[in-house]
């Protein structure tokens, strides 16, 4: 008696919790929804900004040496962190660059369509529920009133969906479109005026970083633009969706039942999470693996020739077998640890998670739920099929969160290569250089040399006061050089291959910094350069000819097809305008033309310019003496000053300023006395015939010496 008298109060007490609890029940089911919201919010948040993903990463890297690498070592890491979101934010703004942009509508299109198409979902549970629900009661009517619903609204559910894959597609080409006008600007230039900053050319020569930019420029941002379309309706409407359906179903399983079940789904994830592997990671090395293989492939269909002729077949099908080789071994790796990963995430999402509902949906079964009216068979079937419709959508939302993980995962990787090109090219415009340098410059005076910054000053003379000439891996040609050319004083440069001849023209164009010293020189639009394979564009005849204008800018100079024919005809060249089929035919015209016939195209294309200064690097390697002497006059009656490389003797006479480099870092620069220079070859060369025949005549004296004491 003592004892029960004991357990009375007790149970007074609990008594006093439930009718307390039920009477304040509607308030702790808005608590507890308000903190499952802020939950769901809060742990999708950190999970996107995982720090254990980034130390993993770090971590690994430090193990394997595989993070994305550029070629010069240098490791990028891969995470979702806080340098993910920073990349992504600077891309965001290219791409989204205003609330009035096209992207923007379209953002708020596919978002108003994503919620849409919630509400529906939303609307066919309660009607699936309702429709078993008028099956089980055996009411014809009501059943048949709830299919004409469901057929109904099959007519928006289906709009919606085409909808939504069209907006998304749409926005991912505008992402990329402005993406790729981004990148060219940096490129190849805003204008016709800004091409004199030559970022192609100082991204692939001066710096390191970017292996291939062909492959980052074509297949990087089309990638990168798919993934962001896609990602926002793979993160921002399950986490919506998430919210909303579970919202539902805690109005009839109550929001006890909802907590349990997240907490619990919670803690999977969790487990989950810390068994996804790094994709992101392995995206940008796959990216970069399969670039490095495309270069590998496209230099075979440029070098073609050359290879076909040497019979390199060979060895170049071991070099693309080993970069082949390289890339299946990491694409092997990833499918495998997809493969596991794969298996561990469907086990837990799909059926661990299944279970877990089912039991949610069967407790206003089992359950009297307070403030909840009983039902009868065919109300509770109604919840029940309402409840699992609403649950399956629910972790299907929360599934995808999961799987929008991996994903975030492999945009990560990509905006790490779009992030990457864009840094690069806006180092490179700003002369800041990463380049691995050969070990000569590694002495303290070279090192202090690369560390200066010469003054170029806009001048219409070429004047070079103490230049150093140095090449992009930091070996020093020339110490301090020192040199001018006047207008209509022509200029001939000549030295031992590799001395740094064609590398003074790389300065003059802009294209290698000045690393001291002062540089007067026209700017670089002034000088066109002739080199030994001159280069063809895409295009037609008349392009070859006024490249890089166009028959617009050619309309605009007051130049037509006869003057340009004229201007054929002086490199003998006009029979070509019919054999070809007239100024508008277009071919590859590397192809269609000889070398040396390439040699007179490129000439043609100095007369049409008529620049103040022509840089010719060998550029009558190819053409007949006769056509030699006929071009350079032509160009000197055109009042161009010519810069002239050249190992032809023939060409001295054009010439009244010699640059002799003498392949040790020395030079002398002087006036050329053509007819001297031409007497002292011609006599170096007699005797040089005569020393030739020292060694005969010294046999043919020796047997006669022979013959002789044989007869005494
Ligand atoms: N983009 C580059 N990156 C690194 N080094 C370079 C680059 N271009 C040229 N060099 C180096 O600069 C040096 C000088 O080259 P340059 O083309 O000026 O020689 P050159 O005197 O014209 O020789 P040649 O008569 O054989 O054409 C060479 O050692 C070459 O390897």
């Amino acid at each position: 008696m003592a004892a029960q008298s004991k357990l009375m109060p007790d149970r007074d007490k609990v008594k006093k919790l439930v009718s307390v609890y039920t009477a304040h029940r509607p308030l702790i089911q808005r608590v507890l929804l308000f903190g499952f919201v802020a939950h769901i919010l809060t742990t999708t948040y950190l999970g996107f900004n995982s720090k254990s993903g980034s130390s993993k990463s770090s971590k690994k890297d430090k193990g394997k040496g595989k993070a994305t690498e550029a070629s010069n070592g240098k490791k990028q890491r891969v995470a979702i962190d806080a340098a993910f979101y920073q990349r992504l934010s600077t891309i965001l703004r290219i791409v989204i660059p205003s609330l009035r942009s096209k992207e923007a509508l379209l953002l708020v299109m596919h978002s108003s369509l994503l919620i849409l198409r919630t509400v529906i979902s939303l609307y066919v549970a309660a009607l699936d529920g309702r429709i078993v629900a008028s099956l089980v009661r055996a009411q014809p009517i009501p059943f048949l009133l709830n299919i004409l619903r469901w057929l109904l609204v099959a007519i928006p559910a289906t709009w919606t969906n085409s909808w939504l894959s069209y907006i998304q597609n749409k926005l991912a080409l505008a992402y990329r479109t402005r993406l790729t006008n981004e990148v060219m600007k940096q490129y190849l230039g805003e204008d016709k005026q800004a091409h004199d900053i030559k970022i192609l050319y100082k991204l692939s020569n001066l710096d390191d970083r970017i292996k291939n930019p062909d492959q980052m420029i074509t297949h990087d941002i089309q990638r990168f633009s798919t993934h962001l379309a896609a990602i926002y309706a793979n993160v921002a409407k399950p986490i919506l969706d998430m919210i909303l359906y579970n919202y539902q179903l805690a109005q009839s399983v109550g929001a006890e039942g909802l907590f349990g079940l997240t907490f619990a789904v919670q803690a999977s994830a969790a487990l989950l999470r810390a068994l996804t592997p790094q994709f992101g990671m392995y995206t940008a090395v796959s990216a970069q693996l399969s670039g490095n293989l495309r270069h590998t492939h496209s230099r075979l269909a440029e070098f073609a020739e050359e290879i076909a002729f040497f019979g390199g077949e060979h060895t170049e099908k071991m070099l693309v077998e080993r970069e082949y080789a390289g890339f299946v071994q990491h694409e092997s790796k990833v499918l495998q640890k997809a493969w596991w990963h794969g298996c561990v995430e469907e086990g837990i999402i799909k059926w661990l998670w299944g279970s877990f509902g089912l039991c949610i949906c069967a407790i206003p079964v089992f359950f009297k739920i307070p403030g909840v009216h009983s039902a009868d068979l065919g109300g509770r079937t109604e919840g029940f099929v309402t409840n699992r419709r609403l649950l399956l959508s629910a972790s299907d939302a929360f599934g995808r969160v999961m799987y929008s993980y991996k994903e975030l995962s492999e945009l990560a990787g990509y905006t790490a290569r779009v992030a990457q090109l864009l840094e690069t090219m806006s180092d490179v415009r700003k002369g800041k250089f990463e380049k691995a340098l050969v070990s000569g410059a590694a002495t303290e005076e070279n090192a202090k040399i690369l560390r200066g910054r010469g003054v170029i000053i806009e001048s219409d003379e070429i004047e070079f006061e103490s230049v150093p000439i140095v090449t992009p891996n930091g070996d020093i040609l020339v110490r301090s050089l020192s040199f001018y050319v006047k207008p209509r004083q022509h200029l001939l440069i000549v030295g031992p291959n590799g001395c740094g001849k064609s590398s003074l023209f790389r300065i003059l164009g802009g294209l290698w910094p000045v690393y001291g010293g002062i540089v007067r020189k026209p700017p670089a639009s002034q000088f066109i350069l002739i080199p030994q394979r001159p280069y063809l564009s895409l295009g037609t005849l008349r392009d070859q000819v006024i490249y890089p204008h166009s028959a617009e800018d050619m309309e605009a100079r007051n130049v037509t097809d006869d003057d340009l024919l004229a201007i054929l005809s002086v490199v003998q060249m006009d029979q070509i305008v019919e054999r070809e089929g007239g100024w508008d035919a277009a071919r590859d015209w590397r192809d269609a033309l000889s070398g040396g016939d390439q040699q007179k195209i490129a000439w043609a294309r100095l007369f049409y310019h008529r620049p103040k200064y022509a840089v010719l690097d060998e550029a009558t390697s190819l053409v007949p003496l006769d056509m030699e002497g006929r071009m350079m006059e032509y160009a000197a009656k055109l009042g161009i000053t010519l810069l002239t490389v050249s190992h032809r003797p023939s060409l001295w006479r054009y010439h009244s300023m010699i640059l002799q480099y003498d392949g040790q870092g020395g030079y002398v620069f002087t006036k050329l006395d053509a007819e001297k220079r031409l007497a002292l070859q011609q006599e170096k060369e007699a005797l040089e015939t005569k020393l030739l025949e020292v060694p005969k005549m010294r046999a043919r004296l020796a047997e006669l010496q022979g013959l002789q004491s044989g007869q005494l």
